[in-house]
């Protein structure tokens, strides 16, 4: 194969505070978040990201205003392309994001630019979710039809338990484990929590096979610590809007956790990366949290970022994808989803690949 191109995929992140109401108008102006016919979208659109908005300052404030999500993106890109020589004859790596620059209408033009025979689509987000992965899958699709990108083009979908993903994540919480261990002293045992984004139910219920992954995730990093009595749970941060969002909620379980006087190590397992979710909310909010609840100790395990074994494993991704057809590919290949996970885009039908085929039936707000 000449010239391969792999696409990374991510939300996105303000890079100034200027940056932050557009970007939240983006979040919401998605079909995948907000199901709605495109003209009410659009208005709920505006009122949402405009009520966001002072919140969301306030969240990035503690960041200097700016999402670091981009230049930690941009690191594994560095490090990615160095995995894959060989995988072509010549690799590119690009990242489109889904709310804020790099935008996928850019990346898709750079990809044209570079003339790409095949074309891997990679989301940095280990689960599926019609709302992350299948955004941006989806945008990916439309867009690449309207400036007429014609390369073959094949989706990872998730890698829920790849090994690489799995030994890069068990050894962080290791390591903060056993470093917690040494200052522990007469304190009980710590618990585990497995910290993701959570999501609206009725996406979960509408069949969105997010929640199954995830489990699967912590359970197989739970498995690879080989710690038999390892105290572990599988909790939802980040919830947003009305609706009624899948639990337990991390911060119920910081205050659980508080009231029996037991150590806490979180480890979010939805994220590769530093941003907004991790550095504001787990270390700053929740660990004020922590601490009025009366939790002695509380650490949070970074996220794998560029550790070299997950990024070994994307490279085995890609080169397992690029060899492949057009059907969206997995981890082990095909569909890992029960079948009650209806939105899981591995599907037999020809029309598998993209999430475009698929109707955002379900708004998620
Ligand atoms: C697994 C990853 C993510 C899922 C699932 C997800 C769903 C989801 N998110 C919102 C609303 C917001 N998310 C925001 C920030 C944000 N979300 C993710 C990841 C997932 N979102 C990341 C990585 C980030 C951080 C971006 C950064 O800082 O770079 C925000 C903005 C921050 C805030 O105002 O809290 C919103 C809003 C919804 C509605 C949703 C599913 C329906
Ligand atoms: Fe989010
Ligand atoms: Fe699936």
């Amino acid at each position: 194969m000449k010239k391969l191109a792999v696409v990374l995929f991510n939300l996105g992140g303000p890079d100034s505070p200027e940056a932050i109401r557009p970007f939240l108008f983006n979040l919401f102006n998605d079909p995948a978040i907000i199901g709605a016919p495109k003209p009410v979208r659009w208005a709920l659109a505006q009122v949402i990201s405009r009520r966001r908005a002072p919140v969301a300052r306030e969240i990035y404030a503690n960041l200097d205003g700016r999402s670091p999500l981009l230049p930690h993106t941009q690191d594994q890109a560095t490090a990615l392309q160095a995995a894959l020589k060989g995988a072509a004859d010549e690799v590119g790596v690009f990242i489109a994001m889904r709310y804020w620059h790099p935008l996928t209408a850019e990346t898709v033009k750079r990809v044209k630019d570079f003339g790409a025979e095949k074309v891997v689509l990679l989301p940095l987000y280990p689960q599926y979710s019609s709302t992350t992965s299948g955004s941006s899958i989806g945008e990916w699709t439309r867009e690449a039809a309207r400036q007429g990108l014609t390369a073959d083009t094949v989706s990872v979908c998730c890698y829920p338990t790849d090994p690489g993903f799995v030994r890069a994540q068990a050894a962080l919480l290791a390591e903060t484990l056993d470093a917690l261990e040494a200052e522990r002293g007469d304190l009980p045992p710590p618990r585990v929590l497995f910290s993701a984004h959570g999501l609206p139910k009725k996406v979960i219920e509408a069949g969105d096979p997010y929640q199954w992954q995830v489990e699967q995730t912590s359970a197989a990093v739970a498995a690879h610590l080989n710690r038999p009595d390892l105290d572990w749970k599988v909790t939802y941060q980040s919830r947003v809007g009305p609706l009624e969002w899948i639990g337990p909620a991390t911060d119920d379980e910081i205050q659980a956790a508080g009231a029996e006087k037991r150590p806490l190590v979180v480890v979010p397992i939805a994220f590769v990366s530093e941003h907004s979710e991790t550095l504001v909310e787990l270390d700053i909010e929740y660990g004020e949290l922590a601490e009025q609840s009366g939790v002695p100790l509380y650490r949070r395990v970074s996220t794998v970022l560029s550790a070299p074994p997950f990024i070994e494993g994307l490279a085995g991704l890609v080169r397992q994808a690029a060899a492949s057809g057009d059907t969206p590919v997995s981890e082990k290949g095909g569909r890992l989803c029960p079948g009650t996970c209806g939105r899981c885009p591995n599907r037999t039908s020809a029309h598998a690949h993209g999430e475009a085929a698929v109707a955002p039936a379900q708004a998620a707000l």
